[in-house]
């Protein structure tokens, strides 16, 4: 291979890539020895060797240049989860996604890699071990979920082996480690307002989780393409997850204390805080044109809080050799260590 094709073939774009995981992406690609080009809506960070073009995805004339020479892509960009604007989530999250999908076509990209959410098939109740064969939420709790529905659909619909384009998309769950803008900030945050005491629900509910710099070492390898993907098997989503099971109280406990705080102990009926999230939630779509508030009891949250949903990632595993790097314990050591400004008292 001589070196301008071997150039060609280690280009790649990170859309998002001012984000959280979008940024541990990029440094990762940057010490694989990737040529790295960011499109973001904002410029986040600066790092030698990365090129950054700002543009909202939803533009595709300003989408184009920073997709221009890439064999792959990675689309990590989306609305906060925590957002509840649903005319957002549908143009960035659905209409945007198209554009992608049209930009990648005109700039000749190869791979299309979709950072999607195993909760694309949560509806509330209990998810144990599931694989990927498990059906898309039939009645999903967020606009969020909604979209990321749909927008895993786009992505996995547009898969064509026949042209060279090949698309996959894979599914993380609660992602947590260093710079997490949301699952350790939320905690502390409802902590240091007093509203952390209570446990939602029943105590031994498990989930997964997915350690965000193990989970990109392995993805930055270039694993994202399944040996797989031939015409006949065409379209991939796999779980991704740190595939050890944990209690989410325990979980959370253990994050809340190494950081100072107490655990939760105080015990909540599951049915009663679902129906005042729903509550609250409906109060503020009814309120906001007079004042807005942000509840931190969603229903989503509350969901999550008070069911099973642990994912199998043995599909991940099998077919694209995907390996946790770091064990459960290690990752929430490394997490509580990287946040000494949300220790109690700082
Ligand atoms: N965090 C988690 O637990 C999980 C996340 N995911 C998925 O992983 C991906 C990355 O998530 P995460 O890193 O946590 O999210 P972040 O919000 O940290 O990163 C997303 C980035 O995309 C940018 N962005 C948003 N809208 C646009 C737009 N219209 N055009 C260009 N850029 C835009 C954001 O900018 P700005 O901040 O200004 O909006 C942000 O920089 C998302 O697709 C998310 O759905 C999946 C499972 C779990
Ligand atoms: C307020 C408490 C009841 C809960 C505090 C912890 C939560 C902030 C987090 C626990 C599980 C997390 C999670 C997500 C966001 C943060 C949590 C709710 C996602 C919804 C983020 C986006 C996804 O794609 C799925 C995630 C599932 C787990």
């Amino acid at each position: 291979m001589n070196s301008g094709v071997r150039e060609v073939c280690k280009r790649c774009t990170v859309i998002g890539g001012s984000g959280f995981l979008g940024r541990h992406l990029v440094e990762k690609l940057l010490e694989r020895g990737y040529i790295v080009s960011v499109f973001d809506i904002l410029q986040g960070f600066e790092l030698p060797g990365v090129t950054f073009h700002v543009g909202d995805l939803c533009d595709r004339q300003a989408l184009l240049p920073a997709l221009q020479g890439a064999s792959v892509v990675f689309h990590c960009a989306s609305p906060s989860p925590a957002s509840d604007d649903r005319a957002l989530f549908h143009r960035v999250n659905v209409e945007g996604t198209r554009t992608v999908l049209q930009a990648c076509r005109e700039a000749g990209v190869q791979r299309l890699v979709l950072t999607s959410s195993a909760s694309v098939v949560f509806e509330g109740t209990d998810i144990k071990n599931a694989s990927e064969d498990l059906p898309y939420a039939r009645r999903p709790i967020d606009y969020y979920t909604e979209t990321k529905i749909q927008q895993e659909k786009l992505v996995l619909e547009a898969c064509d082996p026949g042209r060279g384009f090949l698309t996959v998309a894979i599914r993380p769950h609660g992602i947590f480690g260093p710079r997490d803008p949301q699952l350790v900030p939320i905690l502390v945050d409802s902590a240091r307002r007093g509203k952390m005491k209570f446990i939602i629900g029943f105590t031994l509910n498990m989930i997964t989780l997915a350690y965000s710099p193990a989970l990109l070492s392995w993805r930055a390898e270039g694993r994202v393409r399944p040996r797989e993907l031939t015409p006949s098997c065409p379209r991939q989503a796999y779980h991704i997850t740190n595939d050890e099971p944990v209690r989410f109280w325990e979980f959370l406990s253990r994050l809340l204390v190494g950081l100072g705080y107490e655990a939760p102990r105080y015990h909540l009926p599951y049915r009663l805080v679902y129906g005042l999230a729903l509550l609250l939630w409906l109060l503020a779509v009814l309120l906001r044109p007079l004042l807005t508030f942000r509840p931190t009891f969603t229903p989503m949250r509350v969901a999550l809080a008070g069911t099973h949903h642990y994912y199998s990632c043995a599909r991940a595993k099998q077919e694209l050799g995907y390996r946790p790097l770091v064990s459960l314990e290690e990752a929430i050591t490394q997490t509580v260590r990287s946040y000494p400004h949300l220790r109690l008292g700082a």
